[in-house]
This record gives structure tokens, C-alpha cells and sequence, in this order.
């Protein structure tokens, strides 16, 4: 059954939106206000002078005076003529007033989920329910805090309207009122019911209509073509999403068919009380107990009263469902990002004395309880390069991903000179990075963007873009492209250019080198790149990062070989530390990974 607080929550809902629509588009929100307010007033005007009208056609009827009479009959004729170009002219306006403010209000909640998209922990993206909020978010449409308010103005205009037309119904017999509300207030239940309804079954289906999402995605995108052909993978992967659809079409086409059945009988109900209405007036009509007119009147604007009756019963029931999909942006937009900037963010300086700390740091992820990091002691001194080296799992990035702070360590802290990095103001304390993750970013945009990304404060016409392409050993080939640095990296637009893996990374290279930090971190930086490329990267390291400190994770042992100092993970434990030299002696781990490597060279060298 349907509640008071279910009725009631769309105006709680109200006291959210306004705020948003007065931000966006202010004008636009009072013009279609006081666009909306004329309406009504035609409109209602219009009722008035057609009841006159009939009055004093009626009066008329029954006297002898009919030739003289005939004035205040076209004058009311042309006053209600006026009065309703008057209502369609501002009708018209209004309409395209809320178009104006509904365009606008879109692109501010857009930028609204945006800003929150961007800045969310990420944490949020290992987190299913995150998925589910955002393309909640997204079903919900821009457009819909727009809708409420437009919707909320055409409710109220149109309950003006009805209020007016129904006065008028009891002028004639007070009878037919009952009539009226048999017509409107039973599809106003059925119709919020369904709504309610159809909103939950939608919210259970969230992750239902995801995988389908991401089948389709799968399916028509370049990402995972050649395994998909090669694998021919592509039968299994468009019956799994014929599978997913056909579910969710059914389940969908059952509601709307139990709906469609309701709604008929519910309309019947109505259509039998207009008749037996209209029987009725006929009957009192012919008795003499009604006039002519008021029949005529009641034919005139009965019918009106039900199509508004509708109409303001899908209004009703729209404003409810708006309020509930709204309900879901708002969820989306109150995600709190848990990484929080501090009260009064201490100053990052500008060259560390010190540098990083890492003291008993132990971490897991989020919704897991498995540590993967435990009792991490690591430092990293400015100007020194520190290098990483443990097994696949071991957890390598997750410390960087801790370092960067886009996680917090659940237990110990890290440091920097001296101060816990959560005391450093967010975006101020990421700027001494600058990283290169193993699943770097592939942006669709041209080279000189794809490397500027590196530093986007930088002027577009930056000469550090070919200063950092130089240092990553990306010039060469960027010069051979078809437009150099301005050729767009993708298929996806016109005169765009596919270059190879190790040509990526290259170009993720000169990104991590085109900001001036601090620390320059690279997760597996040279995975992609040909031995000699990998040489001419190393070879003079230090000079192409300017004596900066750096983190290299690692499993090639000869560009691990170059470190000041090594740290060897082992399942989230740091088992190893010491130079190169130092853990060769050592005899441990390490030795033990270089001198597996340095056989298989060896073999191939004799
Ligand atoms: N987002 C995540 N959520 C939960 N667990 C994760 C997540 N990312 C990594 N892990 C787990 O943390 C552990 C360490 O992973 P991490 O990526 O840090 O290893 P790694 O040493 O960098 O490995 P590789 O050499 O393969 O890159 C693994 O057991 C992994 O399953």
C-alpha cells in the first residue's frame, strides 16, 4: 500500500534540487517561473470567459432579445479568442524556457559526477557498489533534477487548472464530482504503484544490466580483439549477452504487461463513470432540472478535466519516479572520497632534506583482510634510486600505490622529511611523484598531449614535451609519425596513428620525465622496450632525471643492478636490503634471482 512518507519524500527531495537548478541556471529559473505563472493565469481566464460565454448564450436562448444580445456574444467570443492565443504564446515560451534551464541544469550535474569521479578514492573503483552508484547515477540522466522542478511547475499549474474546471462541474451538479475523481484517482495509484515498482527492479538489476554492458564493450572494442578472434571467443561472448538481455527483458516485459492490464481496467472504470455521468446530466437535462447549457458545458469541459485529470495523474507519477531516480544522483554525489585532505595541510617543501620514511608500514586493501604489505621499514633519500624486486603478488605497487597516498597504510606511517604524509595537503603532497604505473595510461589524444599529461599546468607549446620525449629515447620515432608530436595516438578519430607497446611505454616514459618532482617512480618501466633501448634508458639514468630520486621496480636484474640501494619484497615482508654488491654477498634472494637470470645470458653466451 502506498504510504504518507512515500507521498511526502519527493518534496524532501525538492529541498536538494533547488539549490542544484538555482546554481546551474538561474535565469532560466525565474523566467520559466514567471512564464509558468502567465500560463496559468490565461489559461484559468479562458475557463472564466468560456463559462460567461455559455451563460450568456444561454440567456439569450430563453429571452426575446436574441439580435441585440449578439454583441456581448462576440465580445466574449473574441476576449476567450485573445485570452487563449495569449495562453499558447506563453505556453510555447515557457516550454522553451525549461528546455534552456533543462540543457543547462544537464551539463551542471554533469560536471557535478564528473568532479566527483575524478577526485573518488580508488578504493571506490575495487568496490562493485561503487559501479552500481555511478551507473545508477547515470541511468538516472542529467536531465532529471530539470524534470522534477518543470514537472513540479506543470503539476501545479495544472492542479490551478483542475481546480478551476471543477468549480465550474459543481456550478453545474455537484454529483458529477465523484464521477471526476473515479476518473483520476485510481490511475494515479495504479500508476504510482508501478513506478515504485518498476524503480526497485531496476536498482536488483544494476549489475545484471553492467555485465551486459561490459559483453557489448567487449565485443565492439579494440581492446581484447585478437585474443577475442584468435580465441573465437565471439559465439560464447553474444550468447552470454543475448542470456543477459533475454533475462532482463523478460523480467521487464512481465511488469509492463501486468501494468498495461491494470491501467485498461482502471480506464474502463472511468470511461463507464463518464457515461453513466453524461446519462445522468442527459436525464436531468430533460427533466428540466439542468439547462441546455450546462449540458453543453459539461460535454466542453469534462472531457478536458479527464485528459488534465491524466495528465496531472503522469505528472504525479512522474515527479514521484523523478524523486526517486534523483534520490540516486544525489547517492553518487554524497561519496565522500576517505582519503581526506588534512584541517590545516602543512607545506610539502620544495627540495626534501630528509626524504621518504617508511616505518612499520602494514597494509591491506580495502574489503580484504589479507595483508599484503607487513612491517615495511624503506627509505628513500633525495637524489637516490631505490629499486624494488620480489616475485609477481609480492607487493611492489601496492607500496607505491600507499606512497602516492591513493591509499592510506592501515597500520605504521610514512614520512616525509619527518612529517606524516597525511599532514601534506593532497594534491600538493602527489605532485613530488611522478609515476609510471605498469598499466599506464593510453590517452586517444595527440603526442604532444599524451606527454603533456605529465604535467598539464604546462602551456600547450611547451618545449619540455620534446625535452622529455628526448630523455625517454621517444623523439626518433615520434619525429617519423605522420604529423610528429601533434599526431593523434588512436584509430578512433580521423588521422589518427597505432603505434607499437614499447613505442607506449616510450611515450610513458617522456610523461613521467616531463614534470619536475621530486621522485620519479617507474613500475616495470622497461617491460615493453628491446634490450637496446632498455640499455640507452640506463645507461646514463641519473643525468636524464636530473639527480632526482627515483623508485624502479624491476624483474630485470640488470637494470636493478644500477640501484643505490635494493630492497627485495617477499610476500608483502621486505626480506633483503643493501646494494647490489652487499646482497650478492649476502648469498640470500637476490643472489639467487641474478644468478638464475645471469645463467640463462651466460648459456647463450657460450
Ligand atoms: N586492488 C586490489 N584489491 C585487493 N587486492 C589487491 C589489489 N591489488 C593487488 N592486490 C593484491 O595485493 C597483493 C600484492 O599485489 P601487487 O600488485 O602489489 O604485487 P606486485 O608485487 O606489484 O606484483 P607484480 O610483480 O605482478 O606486478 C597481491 O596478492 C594482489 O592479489
Amino acid at each position: 500500500m502506498i504510504q504518507a512518507d512515500k507521498i511526502l519524500a519527493p518534496l524532501l527531495t525538492l529541498r536538494r534540487i533547488l539549490p542544484l537548478l538555482w546554481q546551474s541556471s538561474r535565469k532560466w529559473t525565474l523566467l520559466s517561473t514567471v512564464l509558468m505563472a502567465l500560463e496559468v493565469a490565461f489559461g484559468m481566464a479562458v475557463l472564466y470567459l468560456l463559462k460567461q460565454l455559455v451563460d450568456v448564450v444561454t440567456e439569450l436562448l430563453g429571452s426575446d432579445a436574441a439580435v441585440e444580445g449578439v454583441g456581448p456574444v462576440l465580445w466574449y467570443v473574441a476576449l476567450t479568442g485573445g485570452c487563449t492565443l495569449a495562453f499558447l504564446a506563453t505556453r510555447a515560451m515557457s516550454s522553451l524556457a525549461r528546455e534552456a534551464q533543462g540543457l543547462l541544469v544537464a551539463d551542471h550535474v554533469d560536471q557535478e559526477i564528473h568532479s566527483r569521479a575524478v577526485r573518488a578514492d580508488l578504493a571506490f573503483y575495487e568496490s562493485p557498489r561503487y559501479f552500481d552508484t555511478l551507473q545508477r547515477a547515470r541511468q538516472t540522466g542529467n536531465q532529471r533534477p530539470a524534470q522534477v522542478v518543470g514537472n513540479l511547475m506543470m503539476l501545479i499549474k495544472n492542479s490551478l487548472m483542475l481546480a478551476a474546471i471543477v468549480v465550474l462541474i459543481i456550478t453545474i451538479n455537484w454529483l458529477l464530482l465523484p464521477v471526476l475523481l473515479i476518473a483520476i484517482v485510481p490511475a494515479l495509484l495504479v500508476r504510482i504503484h508501478f513506478t515504485r515498482y518498476l524503480y526497485e527492479w531496476q536498482r536488483q538489476r544494476t549489475q545484471m544490466e553492467r555485465r551486459a554492458s561490459y559483453l557489448d564493450w567487449l565485443m565492439t572494442s579494440d581492446i581484447h580483439a585478437k585474443e577475442l578472434r584468435l580465441n573465437q571467443l565471439g559465439d560464447y561472448l553474444r550468447q552470454s549477452y543475448a542470456d543477459l538481455r533475454g533475462l532482463i527483458r523478460r523480467e521487464r516485459m512481465r511488469i509492463t504487461q501486468r501494468r498495461t492490464r491494470v491501467e485498461l481496467a482502471v480506464g474502463s472504470i472511468s470511461t463507464i463513470a463518464f457515461f453513466s455521468a453524461l446519462a445522468y446530466l442527459a436525464w436531468q437535462t430533460a427533466e428540466g432540472n439542468n439547462s441546455v447549457g450546462d449540458l453543453v458545458l459539461f460535454l466542453l469541459i469534462f472531457q478536458r478535466a479527464q485528459s488534465m485529470g491524466q495528465e496531472l495523474v503522469q505528472e504525479i507519477a512522474k515527479f514521484y519516479e523523478d524523486h526517486l531516480y534523483v534520490g540516486l544522483l544525489f547517492e553518487f554525489l554524497d561519496i565522500r572520497p576517505a582519503i581526506a585532505e588534512p584541517e590545516c595541510p602543512v607545506s610539502v617543501p620544495a627540495q626534501p632534506r630528509e626524504g621518504i620514511r617508511f616505518e612499520q608500514v602494514g597494509f591491506h586493501y580495502p574489503g580484504t583482510d589479507k595483508m599484503v604489505l607487513r612491517n615495511i621499514d624503506l627509505s628513500i633519500r633525495p637524489g637516490q634510486i631505490v629499486a624494488l624486486v620480489g616475485a609477481n603478488g609480492s607487493g611492489k605497487t601496492s607500496l607505491i600505490k600507499l606512497l602516492c597516498r591513493l591509499y592510506d597504510p592501515t597500520s605504521g606511517r610514512i614520512t616525509l622529511d619527518g612529517v606524516d604524509i597525511r599532514e601534506y595537503g593532497l594534491e600538493e603532497y602527489r605532485r613530488v611523484f611522478s609515476v609510471i604505473f605498469q598499466d599506464y595510461g593510453r590517452y586517444a589524444a595527440t603526442v604532444r598531449e599524451n606527454i603533456r599529461f605529465g604535467d598539464i599546468r604546462q602551456p600547450v607549446d611547451t618545449p619540455s614535451v620534446e625535452e622529455a620525449a628526448i630523455k625517454a629515447g621517444a623523439d626518433p620515432f615520434i619525429q617519423g609519425l605522420a604529423a610528429g608530436y601533434d599526431t593523434p595516438l588512436t584509430r578512433m578519430f580521423d588521422n589518427g596513428q597505432e603505434i607499437s607497446i614499447g613505442q607506449w611505454q616510450k611515450i610513458a616514459l617522456a610523461r613521467a620525465f616531463m614534470h619536475r618532482s621530486n621522485v620519479i617512480i617507474l613500475d616495470e618501466p622497461t617491460s615493453a622496450l628491446d634490450p637496446g633501448a632498455e640499455f640507452e634508458l640506463f645507461e646514463n639514468f641519473r643525468e636524464r632525471i636530473d639527480h632526482r630520486a627515483a623508485l624502479v621496480i624491476s624483474h630485470r636484474l640488470s637494470t636493478v643492478r644500477m640501484a643505490d640501494y635494493i630492497y627485495v619484497l617477499d610476500q608483502g615482508v621486505i626480506r633483503e636490503a643493501g646494494t647490489h654488491d652487499e646482497l650478492i654477498r649476502q648469498q640470500g634472494m637476490y643472489c639467487e634471482l641474478f644468478s638464475r637470470q645471469a645463467y640463462h645470458y651466460r648459456k647463450v653466451e657460450a
